[in-house]
């Protein structure tokens, strides 16, 4: 239980008590209903106990305020406020916005507790502005986990190149099934750059789709992406880190073990592995050939994409190879039906992973 500490309640003036203890009733419940809904999602959507024991803990902690005097005061008849609903609560595009809607419910919730609480009972303002820090911090780690997970479900991954049919390629291969997608572009200004990640990036989310930026930690942190895509000659992986914080993804490109290791050493999250085929997309880097790419099946302790030349003729050869992800520029780019392609990409991929999945567990059950 908490520590009772001196009840502020009869300080104030006789008509305005039973409104702060109505307003304390309304926003315990609407932190505990918004924590709930993000727990849930937490346990069955993301598997996480840790997320969803965080989510349990706020709202036990919640609970043990909303004392028997508080509840008493309710009057949901008398509540004007029953009826007022915004037209976004009505519509959720994705579990995303869900998530966010609920999580920034409980964040507003746990304010309104941390100012009026302080009217209330000494010691209840400052319990609620540790558990509203608390809220901030589940929401962090509760978006990078969600960024990983989507990383680890991820298959197909596009790198775009400049069209003017860029919108529509993109949001084609979305509709596809698309979950990973790269803003590359070596042309242009910052200016239209700038606008075009933005844009991009909410298409992306909007369906649902991880959207990281070649090269620019700036314009990655400047249109939110979630992550950034850093070559051997881009900036260190240690210093985009600092910038980028904790929970954005770091992919780094790698054309043989040396680099492979340093890679994972340096903390990225994902690798490429390639140029694969020699491709007019990258001129200035040699194909490392199919044998780099066993060697990432036999050795990558993390996800990582074959990359270069590859399209539907060659898939197979890779998949062969041992690769289940793979990244692509012009199959899907210059692709007369991206979504067709995308799909095709994907189905085949699913394919060997589910195979190779299952021959695993087999594996691991005769041992
Ligand atoms: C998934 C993926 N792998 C490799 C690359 C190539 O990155 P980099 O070597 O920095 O070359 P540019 O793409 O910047 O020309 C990539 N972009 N994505
Ligand atoms: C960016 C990059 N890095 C290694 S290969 C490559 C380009 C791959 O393009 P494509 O899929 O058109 O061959
Ligand atoms: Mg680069």
């Amino acid at each position: 239980m908490v520590d009772r500490p001196k009840l502020l309640l009869a300080e104030l003036p006789l008509q305005a008590q039973p409104a702060l203890c109505r307003i304390l009733d309304a926003n315990l419940d609407r932190a505990r209903e918004g924590l709930r809904i993000v727990e849930e999602w937490c346990r069955f959507g993301l598997n996480s106990s840790e997320l969803a024991a965080e989510c349990k803990q706020l709202r036990q902690e919640i609970a043990k305020w909303h004392t028997p005097e508080l509840r008493a005061f309710r009057d949901t008849l008398g509540d004007v406020g029953t009826e007022l609903t915004h037209p976004q609560e009505e519509t959720r595009a994705n579990i995303s916005q869900l998530l966010q809607a609920n999580l920034c419910r409980v964040q507003e919730a746990l304010r309104v507790l941390e100012e009026y609480g302080k009217l209330y009972l000494a010691q209840m303002g400052s319990a609620f502005k540790q558990m509203r820090y608390r809220a901030y911090i589940l929401e962090t780690n509760l978006l990078g986990y969600q960024r990983q997970q989507k990383l680890l479900q991820s298959s197909l991954y596009l790198v775009t190149s400049a069209s003017e049919h860029l919108f529509a390629i993109v949001e084609a291969a979305l509709e596809g099934g698309l979950t990973l997608v790269q803003y590359r572009d070596k042309t242009g200004n910052d200016n239209v750059r700038f606008e075009v990640a933005d844009r991009l990036c909410k298409l992306c989310h909007h369906y649902e789709a991880l959207f990281i930026v070649n090269d620019r930690v700036d314009l990655a942190l400047a249109v939110d992406a979630d992550g950034v895509h850093l070559g051997q000659q881009d900036m260190p992986i240690a210093i985009a880190r600092q910038l980028l914080g904790p929970h954005r993804i770091i992919g780094r490109s790698t054309t043989n073990p040396e680099e492979m290791q340093r890679a994972i050493a340096q903390g990225a999250d994902y690798i490429g592995v390639g140029p694969v085929y020699a491709t007019p997309t990258k001129v200035d880097k040699a194909a490392t050939g199919l044998e780099y790419v066993r060697y990432a099946a036999q050795n990558a302790k993390l996800p990582w994409f074959a990359i270069g030349g590859i399209d539907p003729s060659n898939l197979n050869e890779v998949l062969s190879a041992g690769a289940d992800r793979v990244a692509v520029v012009r199959a899907v780019m210059q692709a007369e039906q991206p979504t067709l392609v995308t799909q095709y990409f994907i189905s085949q991929l699913t394919r060997v992973q589910t195979l190779r999945n299952y021959r695993s567990h087999l594996t691991q059950s005769h041992t």
